[in-house]
């Protein structure tokens, strides 16, 4: 029998479909891998923001992680919104129960400036759970508060990654670059090499679920196999794609094209 690739996401929801689980399943499903999903808190957002958030009981979350967990072989893993200290020890707990490469996408601010995760979690996400991932891909202001250092510059960059896998024990690192000026470049940083991933920088405000959108693709490139380098330089080839061909869709900031990978395949 072929066997399934299957991908795993722990997150918050968006029901306006650009972010969040419904960005990752969506991505899975563009990359053909099987996606499965565990949700920490259901969110009211849109293009424009965030208008509430509900947080999912702590059982409930342990037990759709111990439903999938127990059933199902997960071949790679992603978290996104954490939104408390509770949330995250129990998945801390889980997390070793599943053998596969971890994806942590660390959000603590949507695009429209709202909060996701307490302030006192950041801290907790640091030292808890970053020693578990294969790999952990910040934006610049996450990378600025998981460092502790300032990023002004590329050189910055470079070394937040080294930072982040050195001192805090990630596995590996993707800073990426979509909040500096100039192209779109993110640094990776895998415990012995640095490798630089580069597009060109889209004129765009929609970039509504970019940061889960890319982790999203990465993780499924992962469940098939690909190594770690190979699984960002596809992501990166993904989010690039979605970004190019999004949507002005709603008042804010638009979601980004999960299919616009599938309109180039057909180009060919
Ligand atoms: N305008 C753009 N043009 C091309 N690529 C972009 C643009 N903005 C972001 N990117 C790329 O998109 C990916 C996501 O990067 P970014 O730094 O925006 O993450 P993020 O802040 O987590 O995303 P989000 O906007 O969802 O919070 C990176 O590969 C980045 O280089
Ligand atoms: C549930 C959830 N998770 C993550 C994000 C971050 O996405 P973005 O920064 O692109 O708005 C979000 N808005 N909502």
């Amino acid at each position: 029998m072929e066997k399934v690739a299957t991908a795993l996401t722990i997150a918050g929801t968006d029901p306006s479909g650009g972010a969040g689980i419904q960005a990752d399943l969506k991505t899975f499903q563009e990359v053909q891998s099987y996606g499965m999903s565990v949700i920490t808190s259901v969110v009211a957002q849109n293009t424009t923001g965030v208008q509430a958030i509900h947080h999912v009981p702590l059982e409930m979350i342990e037990q759709q992680l111990d439903a999938v967990i127990s059933d199902i072989p997960i071949l790679a893993f992603k978290t996104g919104m954490i939104a408390n200290i509770d949330m995250m020890k129990v998945i801390a707990e889980k997390i070793p129960q599943i053998r596969a490469p971890y994806v942590m996408d660390p959000v603590m601010v949507a695009t429209s400036g709202d909060a996701l995760i307490e302030a006192k979690a950041r801290d907790f996400l640091r030292e808890r759970l970053l020693p578990f991932t294969s790999l952990v891909t910040p934006n610049i202001p996450e990378a600025e508060f998981l460092t502790g250092e300032k990023i002004d510059s590329t050189d910055d960059m470079k070394r937040a990654t080294v930072v982040l896998v050195e001192r805090f024990g990630a596995g590996a690192a993707l800073v990426k670059g979509g909040h500096m000026e100039g192209e779109a470049t993110d640094f990776l940083y895998d415990g012995s090499s640095l490798h630089s991933f580069s597009s060109e920088r889209i004129d765009t405000k929609n970039t509504h679920g970019t940061g889960c959108t890319y982790s999203a693709a990465i993780t499924a490139y992962l469940s098939q196999g690909l190594n770690l380098y190979e699984a960002v330089k596809a992501g990166k080839h993904f989010v690039t794609a979605a970004i190019a061909d999004s949507f002005t869709l709603g008042s804010g900031h638009g979601p980004t094209n999960h299919w616009a990978i599938r309109k180039e395949k057909v180009k060919q």
